[in-house]
Formats: structure tokens, C-alpha cells, sequence
């Protein structure tokens, strides 16, 4: 599939500093792609390059083929950003505020903005003043500005903010339509790890202004399991006999075992006198994954919040 955004050894460096550092990374049509990284990793330097709003000092980004470098402004032109909270007019109505962005851009028609107020849902209360929508709503009739323009790309800072858990579901549901409808690519940066992990097909992680990781969320995870029997440490050191990866947890310890290699291990260890209380599939989250691979260590609190 041919990508709809390249980033191309894409840099900046302020004063001595490298804050990003050739980053390559390409997102394709319908796709929805998940920016992560610890505080600090160049998440928002790497979007403010990617919607124009500061010059990279190396690489370019490329969109639908045209080069930000080159032709800016006709780059520019298939970008929509939602950024945290959409700046609305209160006063006005959802419909007379879509008409006013409208304008902004060149051959938005009226059928247009019917049809991103059906993509987002908002048929019912499009006519109400903004003021009176809840957040979840304002976020998607943000949603909907965005898209006015029929994007090629559609980049979303932190997009479910504040919303509660039925509007983060609402906005998600409604994100994945439209990437699939308008075969836009999208591109969401959040710290919220398990909201990445239920909205995107794929991950790109940054660490320290370089790609760390990228990883389709289809592909199949290793398989652990919790085990947890008496003496613990001398189950530890039967697993570790076997070549088996083991950490510890809980009471017990998570093995990197298959599941057919299972009756064996049991086995040796009632033949060790070991006493089992429970064997069970552990799923890692895409917090653990994540954890590992940036480290953990001050990450972990910087994503416990
Ligand atoms: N104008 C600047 N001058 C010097 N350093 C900067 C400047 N802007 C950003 N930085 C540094 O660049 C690095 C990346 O910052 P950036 O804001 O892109 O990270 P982030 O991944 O978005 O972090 P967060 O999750 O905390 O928002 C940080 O170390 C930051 O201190």
C-alpha cells in the first residue's frame, strides 16, 4: 500500500541539542497509527514539524506525495489536526460554526459539511449552540472541522482529553469509520496506553527523539503464563533449568512458556515435590510492552498517572 505521510530522516536540533533525530516512519490510508513515547521523547516537536507550525533542521515530511520542504502550503492543504480542545465559538450554533471553518477552505460545499455531521453523528444537535454540547460532542464536531476538507491525513493531539469513558468509546467509534470511509491516514498521540491500544492498527514508539518500535497491534504477542507454586524459588530455578524466561510477580512468576510445554513442567514439578495453586494465561498490555521497551524506571510513574 502506498504510504499517505512519510516522515524522511526527519530532524531537529535546537542550539546543540538533537530533540529529534532522523526519524522515518511512513502511515498509510485507513490505518490508524499511535504515537507513544515517555514526557519529553519529541512527541509535540515531531507533530508541530508535521503540521508546519516549526521547520525541521533536517528531513523533510512528504504528504500524498508533496514535499512540506518544496510546496508547503499545497502540503499543508491535505492536513486536519484536532488538537486538545477545538476552538469553537460558543455563541453559535455546531452548523454555523462548521460553515464558518468552512470558508477558510477553497470548495467545501453544503452537501460536505451534511456529510461530516453524519460521520460524527451530530444530526440531532447540530443546530444547538455550541455552548450547550457536552465535551465529548465538541470534540467531534472538532472532529468534524477537521475533516471538512476532505484531509489526506488527519493528525489528533491527545484527542479524548477529558472525555469520560463513554465519549472516549463514542469518539473512537466514530474515528474508526471515518478512517475507513474517507481513507484518511491517522496519526493519534496520547499518553492514555490503553485507549492507544483499542483505537490503532499499528504503534510507532519514540524514545530520546529516535523510533524505538513499530508494531501492528494484529500481530500476535508471545505467550506467558502465571505460575504460581511453593517453594517459589525452587520453581524459579526448575524453569530457569529449562531455558525459560522467568520474572517475578506477585506470588508467583510469569513464565514465557508455550502452552503444550505446560503438562511437562507441571510434571516435574509434583515429581520435585513442588505444590502448585495456579497456572493461568497472563496477557501482557500494551503498557507492559511498552514499558520494556523504553525501560521503565521513571516511565512507569510518568504513566501510572
Ligand atoms: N525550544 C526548545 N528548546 C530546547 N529544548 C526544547 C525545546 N522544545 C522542546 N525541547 C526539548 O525537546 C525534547 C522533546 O520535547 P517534546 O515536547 O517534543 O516531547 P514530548 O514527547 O511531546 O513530551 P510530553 O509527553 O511531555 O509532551 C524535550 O527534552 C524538551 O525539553
Amino acid at each position: 500500500m502506498k504510504p499517505v505521510v512519510e516522515l524522511k530522516n526527519l530532524s531537529k536540533t535546537i542550539g546543540s541539542k538533537k530533540i529529534i533525530d532522523n526519524l522515518n516512519l511512513s502511515l498509510y490510508p485507513g490505518t490508524i497509527t499511535g504515537f507513544l513515547g515517555p514526557n519529553g521523547a519529541g512527541k509535540t516537536t515531531t507533530i508541530r514539524m508535521m503540521v508546519g507550525l516549526m521547520k525541521q533542521t533536517g528531513g523533510d515530511v512528504v504528504i500524498d506525495g508533496v514535499s512540506l520542504r518544496d510546496n508547503f502550503e499545497e502540503g499543508l492543504s491535505k492536513v486536519g489536526v484536532i488538537v486538545e480542545n477545538p476552538e469553537m465559538y460558543k455563541f453559535m450554533s455546531g452548523y454555523k460554526n462548521l460553515v464558518h471553518f468552512a470558508r477558510m477552505h477553497k470548495n467545501v460545499t453544503k452537501e460536505r459539511i451534511d456529510e461530516v455531521i453524519r460521520q460524527v453523528g451530530m444530526q440531532n444537535r447540530i443546530h444547538e449552540k455550541v455552548g450547550t454540547y457536552s465535551l465529548g460532542m465538541r470534540q467531534r464536531l472538532g472532529l468534524a472541522q477537521a475533516l471538512l476538507h476532505r484531509p489526506k491525513f488527519l493528525i489528533l493531539d491527545e484527542p479524548t482529553n477529558g472525555l469520560d469513558p463513554a465519549g472516549i468509546r463514542e469518539f473512537r467509534t466514530y474515528l474508526r469509520q471515518i478512517a475507513e470511509t474517507e481513507g484518511v491516514a491517522v496519526f493519534v498521540s496520547s499518553h492514555m496506553l490503553s485507549e492507544i491500544e483499542l483505537m490503532c492498527d499499528r504503534i510507532a514508539v519514540i524514545q530520546n527523539g529516535k523510533l524505538v518500535d513499530i508494531r501492528e497491534m494484529s500481530e500476535t504477542r508471545e505467550s506467558f503464563y502465571y505460575i504460581e507454586a511453593t517453594p517459589v524459588e525452587k520453581a524459579k530455578q526448575l524453569l530457569l533449568d529449562e531455558g525459560l524466561t522467568v520474572d517475578d510477580f506477585n506470588n508467583g512468576l510469569i513464565v514465557n512458556v508455550e502452552q503444550q510445554q505446560i503438562p511437562g513442567i507441571m510434571r516435574s514439578f509434583i515429581a520435585e515435590g513442588l505444590e502448585v495453586f495456579a497456572v493461568q494465561p497472563h496477557k501482557k498490555t500494551l503498557e507492559d510492552e511498552f514499558l520494556e521497551m523504553t525501560g521503565g524506571g521513571q516511565i512507569a510513574e510518568t504513566y501510572a498517572k
